[in-house]
């Protein structure tokens, strides 16, 4: 740590960890911070994948810790290591999900609970653990939820209710912190080229394999990274992104919810394997 001894001012670089950092929104966060001169706790189970990054990635401090965020020691460890290395933590960026395709009446309930691991308790978990650190430095806490965190995705009933918790509980975290300092965003991107669609689970939990939609003509995870970053930086408290996709969406559906569904309904029907037709 960097010190102005005569002032007793700490230079020490902004800390963030991003879960899910090996790739889509979560590489982009890590490039777009590492650009931004903040030191990095990077997260995701594959540690290869890390690795690539961090050596992509000069001018910064990196640690990456190889983690599950469906383990609750794993989520402990991941702050705890945070700590060791680096003493702070500014930023916690719960970005780590999966996805799902198909709907409820052939879904094998194992996939709701595995999609309900990752997005909501993995969220749950590393903020629990990292909470006590954000509390000092009054930083912030950011969950990545989607627009089905705020309308009922057709095909998506384990997604949209993961992303549904992890607003509700962000949401009451910001409520109960309404006097600490702690800022809470919400981040609900629309469609953002990833691996997500393509990972995303069957009724059965194997993964889909192929993404549904043309993934070039999405929102870069690049781009979607700095809307974020910004957002953070400016102590948002909620950032949907896109108009149509998002704002509008969200605004309709608290006025006109009938309407939004059909509009889904039809939106989805379109995907080459939507059993809406
Ligand atoms: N891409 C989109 O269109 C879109 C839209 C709205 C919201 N989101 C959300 O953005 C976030 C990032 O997704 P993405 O689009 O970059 O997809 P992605 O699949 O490229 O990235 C997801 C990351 O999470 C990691 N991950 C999955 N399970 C994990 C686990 N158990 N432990 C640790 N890491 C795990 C993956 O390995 C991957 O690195 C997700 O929460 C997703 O729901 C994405």
């Amino acid at each position: 740590m960097e010190e102005l001894p005569f002032l007793g001012l700490s230079m020490q670089k902004k800390v963030v960890i991003i879960t899910g950092a090996s790739s889509g929104i979560g590489k982009a966060l890590a490039e777009k911070y590492a650009a931004e001169g903040w030191n990095l706790v990077l997260a995701a189970r594959r540690e290869e994948r890390l690795q690539e990054i961090k050596t992509k990635l000069q001018n910064t401090e990196i640690l990456t810790v190889k983690t599950d965020v469906t383990s609750e020691e794993d989520c402990k460890n991941l702050v705890n290591e945070a700590i060791k290395r680096f003493g702070k933590i500014d930023v916690l960026i719960n970005n780590a999900g999966i996805s799902m395709r198909a709907i409820f009446e052939q879904l094998e309930l194992d996939v709701v609970r595995r999609v309900m691991d990752v997005n909501f308790w993995g969220t749950v978990y590393c903020t629990k653990y990292a909470l006590p650190w954000l509390l000092k430095t009054k930083g912030s806490v950011a969950g990545i939820i989607s627009i089905g965190g705020y309308i009922g995705l057709p095909g998506r009933t384990g997604y949209s209710a993961s992303k549904f918790a992890v607003r509700g509980f962000l949401e009451t975290l910001r409520v109960e912190n309404l006097k600490t300092g702690l800022h809470v965003l919400i981040a609900a991107p629309g469609f953002t080229s990833s691996e997500i669609r393509k990972s995303a689970l069957n009724s059965t939990g194997n993964q889909q394999g192929e993404t549904p939609r043309d993934e070039d003509k999405m929102m870069s995870a690049e781009e979607c990274a700095s809307h974020i970053y910004t957002a953070i930086r400016k102590r948002k408290r909620n950032l949907v992104l896109t108009f149509v996709e998002g704002k509008l969406t969200v605004f309709l559906s608290k006025f006109l919810p009938r309407f939004v569904e059909k509009m889904s309904y039809k939106w989805f029907a379109k995907e080459p394997d939507s059993p809406f037709k």
